[in-house]
C-alpha cells in the first residue's frame, strides 16, 4: 500500500471520531507487517482526561489483535500544519514502533510531513531505562 492510500484510510477512520466535547477529528492509520491497516479515531469521554487519541487508538487495536511490526503511520486532522502528535502518543508510538517506521503528518489541505519514528521523539524514555 502506497503512501497516499495510507493517507485515505487515515481520513476514513477520522469520520468515526467520537468527539462530542472538542469537535476536533483525528483520524490514524497503522499499516501493518502483514499488509493489513489498523484504523484508528479519537475517542472523547465526559471525563475528559480519558479520552484516546487516534495514533493510539490504532496500536493498541493491532498490538491487541497480535500484530507488532509496522511499516508505517499516517496521522490526519483538519488542521494548518500537518498534525502534530501530542506528547503522550510520541511515547507510546517511541515504544511500540520500531525506529525506522515512517511517520507521515498531513491535514486536510494535502500538506504533508514525513519523519520517522526516531525523529518524532528524540531521547524517549524507554524500557531499556527501566534496567538498572
Ligand atoms: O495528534 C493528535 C492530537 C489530538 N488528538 C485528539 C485528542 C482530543 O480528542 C482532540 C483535541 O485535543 O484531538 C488526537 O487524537 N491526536
Ligand atoms: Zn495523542
Amino acid at each position: 500500500m502506497n503512501k497516499e492510500a495510507l493517507i485515505q484510510e487515515a481520513k476514513a477512520a477520522r469520520e468515526l471520531a467520537y468527539v462530542p466535547y472538542s469537535k476536533f477529528k483525528v483520524g490514524a492509520a497503522l499499516l501493518g507487517k502483514d499488509g493489513k491497516v489498523y484504523r484508528g479515531c479519537n475517542i472523547e469521554n465526559a471525563a475528559y482526561s480519558m479520552t484516546n487519541c487516534a495514533e493510539r487508538t490504532a496500536l493498541f487495536k493491532a498490538y491487541s489483535e497480535g500484530q507488532m511490526e509496522f511499516d508505517a503511520i499516517a496521522v490526519v486532522a483538519d488542521t494548518r500544519r500537518p498534525v502534530p502528535p501530542c506528547g503522550a502518543c510520541r511515547q507510546v508510538i517511541s515504544e511500540l514502533c520500531a525506529p525506522e517506521t515512517k511517520v507521515i503528518l498531513t491535514n486536510l489541505h494535502g500538506d504533508v510531513q514525513e519523519l520517522t519514528v526516531a525523529e518524532l521523539l528524540p531521547g524517549a524514555f524507554s524500557p531499556e531505562d527501566l534496567n538498572d
